[in-house]
């Protein structure tokens, strides 16, 4: 099987890397630097102290069909990535975005969610929904400034068709290679709620720590924080629960923020290397949404405005405070 990885950041690199060490075939796409450096070094992830190093063939990009291709980039880059790399994506095969926050798949006939995800329709266009697979990654990445990954936990990968009409065993051979890999994929019942109860952690804490500067468990150790992430969360759940999507509680969220222990999430990262933030795909995306439905996101609305005025990200420690001041928390968070 021929996999293709676009993009050679902390998912792409850590894809790169598990897959290449374990023997499958890959071909990862970079830029400039990071495209010499790897064509040079290979890949490289610590994996909880396991080191996995491949040497593998890296391109511009793609130039020939594979069998299957992640998409490894942030949301609103796909659309380019996609058709720069058509060369490599033919009708059979299978294209897996792995990215946070809703998916340009999410709810095809959304016009709404159009406009956030798949601004130009691109997307829609080039990808037949059958060769889509939905993918959830739980695993926390970052790279040195030589581009070695570490990961600090269990990759584990949901993965299962997005069109109600395509063949659930398709993909059955792609994820037996990434078991393979040490990576633990499994099919969800319903690949959608998986979505969303990734997104439930991404909404609460992604924003903030970005806005504040904070790892995962700063925001799980610091009440006010906490209270923030908490009331995010319950504008979030409030309409997942109007949609009929019944997510974690609270007490999961918290669990979640302390075990994960102090990462920066992909966004604070993104915030601190004055790259552009994930805002689409995490916060609007699934605001327009809300608001479709006649709800309001009053707090993430605060934290999103703060982010906007801010003169640079992530703020400094001693401005923290006056930036949490004053959100829209329901009483039940107020300390
Ligand atoms: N970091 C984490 O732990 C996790 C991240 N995620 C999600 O995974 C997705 C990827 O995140 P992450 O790996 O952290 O992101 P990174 O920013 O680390 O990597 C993105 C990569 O995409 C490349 N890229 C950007 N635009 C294009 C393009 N048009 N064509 C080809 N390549 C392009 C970048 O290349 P260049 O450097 O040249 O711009 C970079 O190598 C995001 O949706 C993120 O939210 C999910 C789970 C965990
Ligand atoms: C680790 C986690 C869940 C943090 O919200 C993540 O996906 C990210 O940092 O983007």
């Amino acid at each position: 099987m021929e996999i293709g990885i676009i993009g050679a950041g902390n998912v792409g690199t850590a894809m790169a890397a598990l897959l290449g060490a374990h023997g499958a075939r890959v071909t990862v796409t970079a830029r400039g630097a990071r495209l010499a450096r790897i064509r040079a070094e290979g890949v490289h992830l610590d994996d909880r102290g396991t080191p996995h190093h491949a040497a593998i063939a890296a391109l511009p990009r793609l130039d020939a069909p594979q069998d299957a291709v992640f998409l490894c980039v942030k949301a609103q880059d796909l659309p380019e990535a996609v058709a720069a790399n058509a060369a490599g994506i033919g009708p059979g095969t299978l294209v897996v975005p792995m990215v946070n926050g809703l998916p340009f798949w999410f709810d095809p006939a959304s016009a709404e969610l159009g406009a956030v995800l798949d601004p130009g329709g691109l997307l829609r266009a080039r990808l037949d929904p059958a060769q889509v697979l939905g993918a959830v990654l739980l695993m926390t990445i970052r790279r040195d400034a030589a581009g070695r990954a570490t990961s600090t936990n269990t990759p584990t990968l949901s993965l299962a068709p997005v069109a109600g009409d395509t063949d659930p065993g398709r993909g059955a051979g792609l994820m037996a290679v990434l078991n393979a890999a040490g990576i633990r994929a499994s099919a969800p019942d319903d690949i959608r709620e998986a979505v969303l109860v990734k997104l439930l952690a991404n909404i609460a804490t992604n924003p903030l720590s970005a806005l504040t500067g904070c790892s995962l468990a700063q925001i799980g150790r610091d009440p006010g924080l906490r209270a923030a992430a908490f009331a995010v969360a319950g504008e979030f759940r409030a309409w997942a629960a109007a949609a009929g999507y019944a997510l974690p509680s609270d007490r999961w969220l918290g669990d979640l923020l302390l075990d994960a222990g102090d990462f920066p999430t992909s966004m604070l990262q993104d915030a601190r290397a004055g790259r552009v933030l994930e805002l689409g795909a995490i916060c609007r995306a699934p605001m327009g949404l809300a608001r479709g439905a006649g709800l309001a996101m009053p707090c993430l609305a605060a934290i999103l405005a703060r982010l906007e005025a801010a003169p640079a990200l992530p703020l400094p420690e001693a401005a923290r405070a006056a930036a949490l001041a004053g959100l829209p928390l329901p009483l039940a968070e107020r300390t």
